[in-house]
């Protein structure tokens, strides 16, 4: 299958690079450092199995770009309106366009500027770039595809290339979840730089996750987006499963990337306003995410 990544960081290097290692002929959309390394030693695939290097093919644009029959779209959520315009025209009616993305509302507009349907994907995987062309594996590696005419053929095609795939019953539900999750501890962890199992033995963090949960759950209902009522122990038990994990926003801090703050608690302040539901929690995360960011900048800027 021909497969098309758009964002070659650490997932799509990841699910690409899995997908490459299957045999499918697989090419990477992404930045000139990893693109110059991909095309002159292959992509390296750095996981708990596998540590090699796979031939590939690599761009910094989509001029070249052949329709695909397969789009892992794996670029932040900020990101998502300018890589996208990228692929109007280059899809074929037939080609399965997947969003891999953190947030509930990338698919939507993904499809809004490409004219294309989109299927959202839930990512469970811990995996970044450690280098130029480089994807090192932390952890986990599941994904939770939205239903389709296309995701049981796709599930298989991700299982035999060695990912755990479900196809989601209702994804809303799922990706709100994953969302939630993210609301409860990304911005603490970045604000203070510290990972999840201490972060939660200070005294107070239990009774903050609670509200934004609460505060999130309450938007997502009034969503139609049907929150299991067990949500709020499942994430307080989280830090217990991976108590040395920093959040994706912590890590954005400290690269000096901008965060994905406003898509997650920021996205809950936001229907929340239009619903008429009060969310001071999420509100001050995403504020103190905002403000540490732009302390960076200045810091930057001396
Ligand atoms: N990493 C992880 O473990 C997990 C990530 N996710 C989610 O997956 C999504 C992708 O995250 P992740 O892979 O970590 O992000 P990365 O920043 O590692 O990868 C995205 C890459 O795409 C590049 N890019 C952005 N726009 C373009 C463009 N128009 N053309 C070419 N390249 C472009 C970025 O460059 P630049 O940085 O210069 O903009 C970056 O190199 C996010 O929504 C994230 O929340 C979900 C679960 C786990
Ligand atoms: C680690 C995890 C699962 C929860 O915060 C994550 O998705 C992230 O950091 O973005």
């Amino acid at each position: 299958m021909q497969v098309a990544v758009i964002g070659a960081g650490a997932v799509g290097c990841y699910y690409g690079g899995l997908l490459l290692k299957a045999g499918h002929d697989v090419t990477f959309i992404g930045r000139q450092l990893h693109v110059d390394a991909i095309n002159a030693h292959g992509l390296l695939l750095d996981t708990k199995t596998f540590n090699g290097r796979l031939p590939a093919r690599a761009a910094t644009d989509t001029t070249n770009l052949v329709p695909p029959d397969l789009v892992l779209f794996c670029v932040k959520s900020a990101d998502t309106e300018a890589a996208g315009a990228s692929l109007a025209g280059r899809l074929r009616p037939e080609t399965a366009v997947l969003s891999l993305q953190n947030g509930v509302d990338n698919a939507e507009r993904l499809s809004a500027v490409t004219g294309h349907a989109v299927i959202p994907v839930v990512v469970y995987v811990g995996s970044e770039m450690a280098g130029p062309g480089h994807v090192r594996h932390h952890g986990g590696g599941g994904l939770a595809i939205g239903p389709s005419a296309a995701s049981e053929a796709l599930a298989q095609m991700f299982q035999a290339a060695g990912v755990n795939i479900t196809i989601a019953d209702d994804i809303s539900k799922t990706l709100w979840s994953k969302l939630i999750i993210n609301c409860a501890f990304n911005a603490l962890s970045a604000v203070a730089g510290i990972s999840y199992g201490p972060m939660l033995e200070v005294e107070g963090t239990r009774d903050v996750v609670t509200r934004v949960v609460q505060e999130a759950t309450a938007v997502a209902r009034a969503s139609g987006v049907a929150i299991p009522d067990d949500l709020l122990a499942h994430i307080l038990n989280i830090p217990t499963l991976m108590p040395n994990q920093m959040s994706s926003t912590a890590q954005d801090l400290a690269r000096g990337k901008p965060s994905e703050i406003d898509f997650l608690n920021g996205h809950v302040v936001r229907k929340g306003a239009e619903l008429g539901i009060a969310t001071p929690t999420n509100q001050a995360l995403q504020l103190m995410v905002k403000l540490a960011e732009r302390a960076k900048e200045g810091r930057r800027a001396d």
